[in-house]
């Protein structure tokens, strides 16, 4: 028996090895970007993506990479792979708008995602995506979500009230230092547990939750700066015939273990919240017009209608999704705001200005509704410029389904000194789409692309190609798969931001700010440098406002 065991491990290795080595020879031969400029390989076995995925911040080797050879290149991959490398306005349109669903995503991005959340619209693709989406869209419409604009104000009215209780109490006058990513992870998953939900998490409170230990350090325990091995691993796994790939998954690794327990977790609440609202609903004419994101998915769970049904795990993976992808998103997004504003003193007083201007026209009690916000262009210029120096999602990746020819609007000069326009794609080829990059783009952007100026969205800028759901930014991603909770998140960072620009004032701590790094953990996340065990790290002087 134990022969006959290490016979077929025995075999596995070897027929594995054969088949890397096959890829490799083939993939290096055959590989359909050779016509592209690129940076040299530093590495046969992992190409550029060591480097890449092993550099101190987001974006640096990219954007030297981007200046060097144009808004389209290639890089290496593990195992002699190729990838397109783009931040081209065109190209993105072409990939995210003009295709629909002719690139879906990486079968790495898939994996990771059905891991985390399980076959929800994050991991969906094609007719399966387009049938989910259909019956997520009614919870994201402008009305629907105006309704949730009370529970955001009064969230980080009690965000308010705990800081200065709580953490000011004795520093009311000189103020003290905060890590707000302590606390804004806890404001934004309450609000997405009662809005979407009706779910009470208590993290505000300090009630013990089982997701709020996993999500600590999530990703940066299972994203950041992986070993050699796993890299190897995972490039493995994505490059062999679906099927076995994806009954690999099956054995994540220590890694991947955090996405599972974050997973298994949100279900266990998902299925409980699911199981109770099910029973208290008798038939679809109970939810005649109800439209937050627990109904329409108990709706789309009882229709017979199969282009808008979802199964039972399908309704699981969804809420899953919301918890995650509604909550850290936002978190992360208004600390890189308060970052900005702490370090720039001038704007956050010219905020804090139109926000007493605000206050004097709905007095003391009221409160602002959705058009007010709109109607501030410094305060939204800031949540702007933020988004666009802070994509918290800063590349996707994508994969052409047939061959294709993607188009440029800024030609690049190919390897044999040509001027391209276009670039040709072959089935299969991946594609590296670098919102970090984009969103700086200096022909896009102007010279001060790298500054913060959040000015420049005072004016209209003149556009050739228009991209993305907001701003003309990439942050919430672009075409059938944008971010379904872009206005969601809008609203939400208005009102936070409204409330403690109102309350308090943001400053740098003694030791300053300069030691905060934009952390690549699939997620881009804030650290301190040189004390990352620490994990997610916003220090700021915060003092109550006389
Ligand atoms: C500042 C906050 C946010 C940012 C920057 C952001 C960014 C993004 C990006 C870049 C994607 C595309 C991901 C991909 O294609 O792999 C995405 C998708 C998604 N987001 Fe957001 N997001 C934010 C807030 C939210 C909120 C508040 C919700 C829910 C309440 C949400 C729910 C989703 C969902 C469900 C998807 C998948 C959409 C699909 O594949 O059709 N996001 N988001």
């Amino acid at each position: 028996m134990l022969r006959t065991l290490a016979q077929a491990a025995a075999a596995v290795v070897l027929i594995s090895s054969a088949y890397i080595l096959f890829g490799f020879v083939y993939r290096y031969y055959q590989r359909s970007l050779k016509f592209l400029r690129g940076p040299s390989r530093p590495s046969l076995l992992f190409g550029n993506d060591y480097e890449m995925i092993h550099q101190e911040e987001v974006g640096i080797l990219e954007t030297n990479w981007f200046n060097e050879y144009g808004t389209a290149f290639r890089s290496s991959s593990c195992y002699g792979e190729d990838t397109l490398m783009i931040a081209d306005p065109l190209a993105i349109q072409y990939v995210f708008h003009t295709s629909g669903y002719r690139f879906p995503k990486g079968r790495d991005s898939q994996q990771v995602t059905k891991m985390m959340f399980g076959r929800g619209i994050v991991w969906a693709e094609g007719e399966v995506h387009n049938r989910q989406r259909k019956a997520l869209n009614p919870a994201f419409s402008a009305s629907q979500l105006r309704q949730f604009l009370d529970l955001f104000q009064r969230s980080t009215s009690r965000l308010a009230k705990k800081w200065k209780e709580e953490e000011l109490a004795d520093a009311r006058d000189s103020g003290k230092v905060i890590n707000v990513t302590h606390w804004l992870p806890k404001i934004t998953l309450d609000v997405i547990g009662e809005s979407a939900f009706g779910y009470d998490f208590g993290a505000l409170d300090g009630r013990a939750n089982e997701l709020g230990d996993i999500f600590k350090h999530m990703f940066a325990d299972s994203r950041l700066y992986p070993q050699k091995g796993l890299m190897l691993w995972r490039a493995f796994r994505r490059s062999i015939p679906a099927p076995i790939g994806d009954f690999l998954c099956r054995f994540p690794t220590k890694e991947e273990k955090r996405f599972k327990e974050f997973s298994n977790a949100s279900k266990k609440i998902a299925k409980s919240v699911f199981d109770t609202a099910s029973q208290e609903t008798n038939g679809e004419e109970d939810l005649k017009g109800r439209k937050d994101v627990l109904s329409v998915l108990l709706r789309s769970n009882m229709t017979a209608d199969p282009k808008k049904t979802l199964d039972e795990d399908e309704v699981l993976s969804q809420m899953a999704t919301i918890i995650l992808a509604g909550h850290e998103t936002t978190a992360s997004t208004t600390s890189w705001i308060l970052y900005e504003l702490g370090k720039s003193i001038k704007d956050q007083s010219r905020i804090y200005e139109e926000i007493r201007e605000m206050r004097d026209r709905i007095g003391a009690s009221g409160e602002p509704t959705a058009s007010d916000y709109d109607s501030m262009p410094f305060f939204n210029a800031v949540i702007k410029e933020s988004l666009r120096l802070h994509p918290i999602v800063p590349a996707l990746i994508r994969q052409a389904a047939s061959d294709d020819v993607i188009p440029l609007e800024f030609p690049v000069i190919s390897e044999s000194k040509e001027e391209l326009s276009q670039i040709p794609v072959s089935k299969g080829q991946r594609v590296l789409v670098s919102i970090s990059v984009y969103n700086r783009l200096t022909q896009v952007w102007g010279k001060d692309a790298n500054e913060w100026n959040p000015e420049r969205f005072l004016h209209e800028l003149k556009r050739d190609t228009t991209l993305g759901v907001y701003a003309n930014l990439m942050t919430f991603s672009a075409g059938v798969r944008a971010c379904i909770g872009w206005r969601f998140a809008l609203m939400e960072l208005q009102a936070i931001l409204f409330g403690l620009i109102e309350n308090f004032e943001f400053s740098p701590g003694p030791e300053g700010l300069d030691d905060i790094q934009r952390v690549p953990a699939g997620l881009m996340i804030p650290m301190k440098k040189d004390h990352w065990m620490d994990g997610i790290q916003m220090p700021l002087r915060v003092r109550v406002r006389d």
